[in-house]
């Protein structure tokens, strides 16, 4: 059980988080608040920080607390294994310093155990003892982590074999990335069988481990599928609520009403995995980095704190939760918080009071449960997928209702910009695109554009500048402001292709466009990778106005294929996308346009500035394409920057033991 003290801290961040929520329902989704509603917001938390806060429910006495490993037969802990393919060794390329915001010094000075001084990295290897070290390896490009990790991936999503977003890219991306470094990486999310992506998973195989998970009323028996590809164990958590036509998290209905249910699963299941499945003849065993993804995973870091730690397991693990987006944070009426099988003095830790403003009726008490929030109180530390976000979400404007709580957890927060996999978005390579093409022959280019036309049925013209835009139709994507410029834009002697799903309306709207601008606007409504890369690879500019954007990845896919961005500057997008300069010091600058603030004049005028750049200064076009082209946007940088953190978690004693 927690300590006193914990316990107490627990309750005193829940506390806190008496901030407001994402609005009510569907698996908890929320999207950014007018500022009159942040406003009334603010006044509430410090309302409710000035007040003593109420006692915690009382709830029922639930399940019994999970055994680890608690349907295998007793067994000795297997030695971790070397990972299967050493890549070849590489010269050290002489990674510099990162800058992630905190002195190491600092980081020491707010742990738990203040007695933890980093004064070399020869102490930090001291710490983290029982962590294997590898050599710096010498020899061709792959760079090699200096201390190696047993990591464990949790996840809602992970590209190739499920993805309805940019989570979906990073969580399969970047796991090849650090196995790649000589990590041992498993990613955990669930098998999803919809009848036609079903392919995905040939590969994986059942396990024949089975485990029951004590929650929602019952014990829910969940089984395990494993595949070994590019040097990452990918396991498939299977049980029948996975198993449904529909997208991932819902269907044409919304979400689906048991995606609490679905996650929990999930995250007892991930707890589990590293105990009981010998993958390549060995388990992962109990000195692990768990890595929480979003608040699917969310329950994670709490479950090692309330069911593991306190029998003594899983106490040199840690856990970094990974912040793709706040905007989804996965909050419930609290009435589910006794289906959750947590001890009843862990309410704290998720628990959840919307705002007044929130609330359906005047007996409402606006209580909820939030596992994002879980997560932010419980984890060892968190990751933001940019600088700029990391900053953001401390903010009333960007922290969606967990800002107060973010910025108490402040020197345990970073940001890490992610990468891109340029196996797949590589435009020298890539399979979906009609001809290949780099910074050094453009050539290509002008075919993919030309291409596309043709595909879409534009007239086919090398001479228009061609303007697209690839995302879920969102009201985080700024999309409604992509509708309110449409009419003006139209007027210009330009095209326009949009790729998108999601909001019914807006899938409307792009059809009635491209109805009434059948020579210029094209409105593709579905999801489909390849068309994704076709229209990536086929047009001049990329526009997104996002009015938040925690990363972003099209922006980066879109300059490393010579297609220019141009971007409401936000969290990662002002992070990626330099501001063409036309007067640098060194000439010309920038690889793109980032404007703010975002209103339709601004975007008007910005893309104005893009297009007659466009058409006019042919060579500070191509000077704009391949700065964007040369920058290196894989992910090795990004995985080392996760290595300094991992680094500093196990310096740390877990936050909550
Ligand atoms: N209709 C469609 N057809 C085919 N492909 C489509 C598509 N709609 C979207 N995609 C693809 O989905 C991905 C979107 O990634 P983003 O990072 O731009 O946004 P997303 O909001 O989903 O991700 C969240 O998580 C990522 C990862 O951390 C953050 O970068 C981001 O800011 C955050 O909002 C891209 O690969 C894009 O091509
Ligand atoms: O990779 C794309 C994004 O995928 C995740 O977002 C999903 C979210 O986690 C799900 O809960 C769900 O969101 C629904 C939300 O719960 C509901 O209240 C309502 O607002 O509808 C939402 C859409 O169905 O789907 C999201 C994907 O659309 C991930 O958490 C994000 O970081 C990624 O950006």
């Amino acid at each position: 059980m927690a300590t006193p003290a914990v316990g107490a801290a627990c309750l005193l961040l829940a506390r806190a988080a008496g901030a407001p929520g994402p609005r009510r329902g569907g698996g908890g989704g929320d999207q950014a608040r007018p500022r009159r509603q942040q406003r009334a917001v603010r006044r509430r938390c410090v309302a409710e920080l000035s007040r003593e806060g109420p006692a915690p429910r009382p709830m029922p006495q639930l399940a019994p607390p999970l055994v680890p490993g608690f349907l295998a037969p007793p067994r000795e802990p297997a030695p971790e294994r070397e990972p299967a393919s050493t890549p070849p060794p590489v010269p050290d390329d002489g990674l510099g310093d990162l800058d992630l915001g905190l002195e190491l010094e600092q980081i020491a000075e707010n742990s738990i155990n203040n007695t933890v001084v980093v004064a070399s990295e020869q102490d930090s290897k001291i710490m983290v003892g029982k962590e294997q070290e590898s050599e710096i390896m010498v020899g061709k490009e792959q760079a090699r982590a200096k201390v190696t990790h047993s990591i464990v991936f949790v996840t809602g999503e992970a590209s190739p074999y499920a993805k309805s977003g940019g989570l979906g890219d990073v969580c399969g991306s970047l796991p090849v990335a650090l196995a790649a470094r000589g990590h041992r990486v498993m990613v955990v999310m669930p098998r999803y069988l919809n009848g036609t992506s079903d392919k995905n998973y040939a590969n994986a195989f059942y396990t024949e481990k089975h485990i029951r998970v004590p929650c929602f009323g019952g014990d829910h028996e969940v089984t395990f599928f494993h595949e070994y590809r590019d040097s990452v164990d990918w396991v498939f958590v299977d049980h029948p609520s996975y198993h449904r036509p529909g997208n991932l998290y819902g269907d044409k209905f919304g979400a689906y009403g048991d995606n609490q249910f679905r996650y929990t699963l999930l995250c007892y299941a991930a707890c589990e995995a590293p105990l009981v499945l010998e993958l390549g003849g060995y388990i992962y065993g109990q000195n692990c980095m768990f890595v929480v993804n979003d608040w699917h995973a969310s329950l994670v870091p709490v479950l090692l704190a309330a069911k593991y730690r306190p029998f003594g397991v899983y106490k040199d693990s840690r856990s970094i939760l990974v912040i793709h987006n706040l905007a989804h944070q996965g909050v419930e009426p609290a009435s589910t918080y006794p289906d959750l099988g947590l001890p009843p003095e862990w309410y704290g830790a998720l628990e959840w009071v919307f705002p007044e403003w929130a609330r359906r009726h005047a007996l409402d008490k606006g209580e909820a449960v939030n596992f994002l929030k879980g997560a932010v109180v419980t984890a060892d530390r968190i990751v933001t997928v940019s600088k700029g976000y990391s900053w953001e979400v401390t903010t009333a404007e960007g922290g969606q209702g967990l800002d107060e709580l973010l910025s108490s957890r402040k020197s345990v927060l970073n940001g890490i910009v992610n990468g891109i996999d340029i196996n797949d978005w590589n435009p020298a390579t890539d399979e979906h695109i009609p001809c290949h093409y780099s910074a050094d022959d453009l050539s290509g280019k002008a075919k993919c554009k030309a291409a596309l036309q043709k595909e879409l049925g534009l007239p086919i013209r090398p001479d228009v500048p061609l303007i697209g835009f690839i995302g879920r139709l969102d009201y985080q994507k700024g999309i409604d402001l992509i509708k309110l410029i449409m009419p003006t834009l139209m007027r210009e002697d330009i095209q326009f292709v949009m790729l998108g799903s999601g909001d019914p309306e807006l899938e409307d709207w792009m059809r009635s466009t491209e109805s009434n601008f059948r020579d210029k606007f094209r409105g593709w409504v579905g999801f489909s990778v390849p068309v994704s890369h076709r229209i990536t690879a086929g047009c001049d500019i990329l526009l997104m106005p996002s009015r938040f954007e925690p990363c972003g990845l099209n922006q980066l896919y879109a300059m490393q294929y010579g297609t220019v961005p141009v971007v409401h500057a936000t969290g990662g997008l002002r992070d990626t996308v330099e501001n063409f300069n036309p007067f640098g010091d060194n000439g010309e600058q920038g690889t793109g346009w980032a404007f703010a603030p975002l209103t339709t004049e601004n975007m008007l005028w910005t893309l104005r500035t893009a297009i007659s750049t466009y058409k006019e200064h042919k060579s500070s076009w191509e000077g704009l394409m391949k700065r964007g082209m040369s920058k290196d946007f894989t992910w090795d940088h990004a995985a080392e920057q996760y290595e300094q953190i991992f680094q500093w978690a196990f310096i740390d004693q877990p936050y909550v033991r």
